[in-house]
Formats: C-alpha cells, structure tokens, sequence
C-alpha cells in the first residue's frame, strides 16, 4: 500500500517493471520504498537471480516475464534498451491490463512512442518519462522529464504522485522536444568524451599517469571519459544513433573539432582566434550581457582535488597550458547550430552541467581562452593527441550517421578493455567528484 497514497485506490495500485537492469532496479527500490506495489520482471533467464536478489522486498514481486507484468500491473514502465523498445513493446504490449497507463524510460523517445502507438491497445494512456541522471546519482533535485502522449490528466496525475517519491524536479516536455533537448544535452556531450577515450586509447596512454593532463579542467575531461567507459554501450549508441535529432549535433561536432584543428595545423591565428571569439559571443553573450550567472556554474576548486594520478590530493605537478580543442569545438558546435546550452539547464544531466562548466571556465577565465588559442598554434605537445581526437569525433559522426549499432559497439567496446584495469577505483573518484559538484549546485 501506498503510504503518501494521494488518489482513490493507490492502496491497490500495481507499478509494472519491464527490465530489471541498472535502472529499472533503482526505481523498483525507490517506489516500493516509498510504499508502492512493485511487479517486475526482465528476461525469463534471469527470474531466479531476481527473486533471490529482491527476496527481502515484501513491495517488489518478481514475475516470469512482459505479459505477466502487464496483465497485473495499472502503471508499466519499459526500462530496456532503446533498440528493443520496438521488439520488446511488440511481444507485451498488446498483454498490456484494460485501461493501465504505460510509459518508458528509454533515453529517446522517438522509437518508443512509434512502439506504443503502434502495439498498444486503444484503451491504454501512454505518459512516458526519463531520469535524466544515471542510477548511481541520488535523484533528488535532478530533472525528471514527464511526456503525456495520449493520457487522461486523471492518469497523468497518478503517474506524478507515483514518481514524486524520487524527489526529481518535473520537466513536462513532449517527445519530440524530448529528443531535440537531449540531442543538444546528451548525445553531443558523450561524443565529445567518447573522443577523448578514443584518442587517449590510440596514443596509448592513461592521461592521468603523464605529466600532461593535470589541474580541474583535465580531471572532468579524465573521471567523464572513465565513467563512460565504464557503462553499458547501449546507453550511449542508444541515444545517439536512435534519436533523429542527435545526427545533425554530432556531425557538427565532428566538423567544428576538424576545422578548429586545421586552422591550429596551418598556424591560421588570427582566423582560429576570429572564429573562436565569434562562438563565444553567440554562445555567451557579450561582455556587458554575457550568459552566464554571476557565479560560475563550477565554483572554483570544486573539481581540482579529483585527480586521479593524487586521488583526494593536491596534486603533484602543476597543470600545464592545453590548447582544450574539445572544448572549442563544443562551444563552436553550439554556436554554429544556434545552441544556447543555458537554455536546457531544466534538462541537463549532471555530465552536461559538469562539461558546461569546464567550457564556461575555460571561456570566462580571463587569460585562459587566449592561452588555450597560443597554444593550440605554437605548441605541438597536444598535437598527436588532437590528431587522435579528430579523427575519433569523425569516427563517432560517421558511425552515428550509418547507424552501425554493431561498429558502435566494437569502438566502444574496444576502448572499455583498454580502460577496464583502472575502473576499479577510477569510478569511485568520479562518483565523488560529480557528488562534490552536485552539492555545490545545491548550495546555491
Ligand atoms: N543507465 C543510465 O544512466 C540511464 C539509462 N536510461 C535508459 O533506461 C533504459 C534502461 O537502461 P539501463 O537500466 O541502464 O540498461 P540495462 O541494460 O541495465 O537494463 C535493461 C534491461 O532490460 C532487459 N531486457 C531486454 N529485453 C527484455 C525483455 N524482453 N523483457 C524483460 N527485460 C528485458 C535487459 O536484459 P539483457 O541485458 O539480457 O538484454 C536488461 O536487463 C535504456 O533505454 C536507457 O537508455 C535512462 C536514464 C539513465
Ligand atoms: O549524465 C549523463 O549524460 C549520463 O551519462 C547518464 C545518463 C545516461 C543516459 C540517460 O538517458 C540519462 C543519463
């Protein structure tokens, strides 16, 4: 039963599971904790694993499968690869109990509404939702996107009071400014830190063990890339490959971080410093009105004592001048498809609001944009690196544009070996940088 039950019969009401992975589990934990009835279920091989697991969670109620979870359950959300949506929506849906309510929490919208439409029964609502954190991030205070596709507000507001025990903040978006936003957010961001892995991976080196990658900037660039790597693959092809808004920003991507390197190759300074300083303008505004708050939106110091080559520490070497392409490019991205990165603040995920904040820093620090552009010119240390890194950003833009889940994957996948020996240790700093940057956000 429900304890902050809030509408007639919540005592009775039954919230369905499909998919007990990483996510799925953190809302089964979630809700029953806050007194709701819980089915759930993910594939039939993994039925015993799960029932021992949830054995001590009198709300949770492990079923054998989809049907058995949509026949019994009045609210079901889908919590499955993106790219089993369709398939998976096809095999349950038309199971699916009269007149429930059923959503998803697949990280793009565009499939799986075209599932829901297409499989579900005329007399189901569709009110679809995304956390938009990953499930080791307390929820609190992080936006969670509500869509009402075709829904009553009687069952809107029941899917709101359900969802109101994880404490997010309710974005109400529909699908396809669902996807445009997170195109913007997330699938650009990831690109940006898949490069980096990638370029790292091909120069054969942990950055962090060099002597060239220290100081804040290089440790969110460091503990992202890391975390990452360290996921499922789906997530990140999932959202880049299926969201029909995300190609165009990746492409652009690509292209903005060749170009920005062309004109540091051919020692262009004057044009590389004109272009850079236009993005700046369009993506922060002038100086007497710039965009950004008084405050900047990474304090200064939070990220510095997260190295990894000094973990808690101070750090043992000075950092030393980067010419940031990444960095240059995200703005120049931003800036040459109109993207006002402030404008999504309502639905940003802390990744985003980290790599916001370096970009900011490094745009808004005075000396330290001119010095990342000198650099980027006279200074050939970072050259093979950026070598590395543009071609790993066209890689990505071209994998993402063939729709090639499979040699999305094997990039992907390739990578995370190379990386795996340093998870164990390397995520826990990344977990309590972004906890830190968190806190700072909600001292404000
Ligand atoms: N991880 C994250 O940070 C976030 C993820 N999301 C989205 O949430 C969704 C789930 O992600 P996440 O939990 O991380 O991924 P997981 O891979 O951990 O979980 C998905 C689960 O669904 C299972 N599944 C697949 N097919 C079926 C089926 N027919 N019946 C029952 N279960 C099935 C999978 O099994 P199997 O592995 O055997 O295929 C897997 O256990 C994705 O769409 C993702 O994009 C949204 C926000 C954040
Ligand atoms: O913060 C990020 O961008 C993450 O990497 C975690 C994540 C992944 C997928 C989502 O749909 C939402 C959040």
């Amino acid at each position: 039963m429900a304890s902050t039950s809030t509408f007639p019969g919540a005592e009775d009401f039954v919230v369905g599971l499909i998919g007990m992975g990483d996510m799925g589990k953190m809302y089964a934990r979630r809700l029953s904790k806050a007194g709701w009835r819980i089915m759930a279920c993910d594939r039939d091989d993994k039925y015993e694993e799960l029932v021992k697991e949830f054995a001590n969670h009198p709300n949770i109620q492990i079923l054998g499968n989809g049907h058995l979870v949509s026949r019994a359950s009045n609210y079901i959300i889908y919590s499955v690869e993106a790219a089993a949506i369709g398939r998976v929506v096809a095999q349950y849906g038309p199971s699916t109990r009269l007149g429930a309510i059923v959503g998803g929490q697949t990280s793009c919208k565009d499939p799986e509404i075209k599932a829901f439409e297409e499989h579900l029964p005329s007399d189901v609502d569709i009110v679809s939702c995304h956390s938009l954190h990953g499930p080791n991030v307390d929820p609190r205070d992080q936006p969670l996107v509500l869509i009402k596709h075709r829904a009553s507000d009687e069952s809107f507001s029941k899917v709101e009071t359900v969802l109101r025990c994880l404490g997010s903040k309710h974005v109400y978006l529909t699908a396809r400014e669902h996807d445009r936003i997170t195109a913007d957010t997330q699938a650009v961001t990831h690109a940006a830190f898949l490069s980096m892995g990638k370029a790292w991976h091909a120069t054969k080196q942990f950055p962090w063990e060099g002597t060239r990658y220290i100081g804040g900037i290089e440790n969110v660039k460091i503990n992202l890339m890391l975390r990452i790597y360290a996921q499922k693959w789906h997530v990140y092809a999932g959202l880049a490959i299926l969201n029909p808004e995300a190609h165009k920003q990746i492409n652009q991507f690509a292209k903005s971080t060749t170009e920005l390197f062309y004109l540091m190759l051919e020692g262009r300074r004057d044009e590389l410093r004109a272009r850079v300083y236009a993005a700046r303008e369009k993506v922060f505004g002038r100086e007497d009105g710039p965009k950004w708050a008084d405050k900047p939106l990474l304090p200064d110091g939070v990220v510095d004592r997260f190295g990894l080559h000094d973990p808690g520490g101070g750090g043992r070497d000075p950092p030393i001048p980067n010419n940031h392409l990444s960095l240059l490019a995200i703005v120049d991205c931003w800036s040459a498809l109109g993207i006002v990165p402030y404008d999504h603040m309502i639905c940003s995920t802390p990744l985003f609001r980290l790599w916001l904040g370096v970009a900011e820093h490094l745009f808004r620090t005075p000396g330290l944009l001119d010095e990342s552009l000198r650099v980027g010119i006279e200074d050939t240390t970072f050259r093979r690196d950026d070598l590395q890194f543009t071609i790993a950003a066209s890689g990505w833009a071209e994998c993402v544009a063939l729709r090639q889940f499979e040699t999305w994957r094997e990039r992907f996948a390739v990578t995370q070996r190379f990386f795996e020996p340093r998870f164990e240790g390397a995520v826990e700093v990344g977990q309590a940088m972004i906890r830190a940057v968190l806190e700072s956000e909600a001292a404000e």
